[in-house]
């Protein structure tokens, strides 16, 4: 079957807001703890398990003004650092909607590798399949969001070593499928996301992929996928 193409008319995606944590009074805080319990209860009882597999990152965000000139030096109106990544980020959005969101991806047991799984684990990520490597460093990117041009600018660094189809056994794919009803992939570490994929179509599990734009794997991932996401110029330029 043809994959059904969604294609995303803007660059910037807006975000999710969970509001910040206020002061609460005893009897609030139950209320609170009680709804976060029957919700995360609801949540692994009803909801579908997503599985995602791809990018994490940890981000630092500087908002400017206007973009730099080679060789300027500028200030920037604010900075963030949080974690990122495509299929960080698409996972995190599936367990704000109340999924049961299970992630795959490879870090190193480094500062930025504890953090990306403690920020992930807060927002309800199943983290329990991810690869951690005790040598090397975990993904990190530059990001510089422009307020005039509205875009942001990535500079990458990729984790390293890089994810390998050795890191996973056939028994970690096969438990981390278990009771999966969608595989979302963000076309980031090819090779092991494409036995995955194998695997998914064997279980006739539906995959999700989203073709940013061209890169080592998609067309492989591409035949076997149900639903693709992409960017606004990814189809034209590819026409
Ligand atoms: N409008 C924005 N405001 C602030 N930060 C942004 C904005 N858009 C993107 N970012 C940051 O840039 C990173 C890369 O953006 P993007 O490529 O759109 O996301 P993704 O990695 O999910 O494909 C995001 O993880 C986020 O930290
Ligand atoms: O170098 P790649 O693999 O294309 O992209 C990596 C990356 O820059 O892309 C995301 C933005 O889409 C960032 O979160 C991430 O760090």
């Amino acid at each position: 079957m043809a994959p059904t193409f969604y294609t995303t008319a803007i660059m910037l995606p807006t975000y999710i807001s969970v509001p910040s944590r206020s002061p609460l009074t005893t009897t609030h805080s139950l209320r609170r703890f009680r709804a976060k319990m029957s919700s995360e209860t609801v949540r692994q009882v009803e909801s579908p398990t997503v599985l995602g597999f791809g990018g994490v990152g940890v981000d630092l965000l500087a908002t400017v003004a206007e973009f730099p000139k080679p060789d300027d030096k500028i200030r920037s109106t604010s900075l963030k650092v949080q974690g990122g990544g495509n299929a960080g980020n698409a996972l995190t959005c599936a367990a704000r909607l109340g999924l049961n969101a299970r992630l795959i991806s490879k870090v190193a047991n480094d500062a930025q590798g504890r953090g990306i799984l403690e920020e992930l684990k807060a927002d309800g990520v199943d983290v329990s399949f991810f690869v951690v490597s005790e040598e090397g460093n975990s993904p990190f990117t530059y990001v510089i969001v422009d307020n005039q041009t509205k875009t942001r600018t990535c500079i990458h660094t990729p984790g390293s070593p890089p994810m390998i189809p050795d890191d996973i056994s056939n028994s970690t794919m096969l438990a981390a499928l278990a009771g999966v009803k969608l595989v979302y992939f963000d076309v980031r570490l090819p090779d092991t996301a494409l036995l995955f994929a194998h695997e998914a179509n064997r279980r006739k599990i539906p995959i999700l992929i989203d073709a940013e734009r061209p890169r080592e794997g998609l067309d492989d991932l591409l035949n076997l996928s149900d639903y693709v996401v992409c960017s606004a110029k990814f189809p034209q330029a590819s026409c």
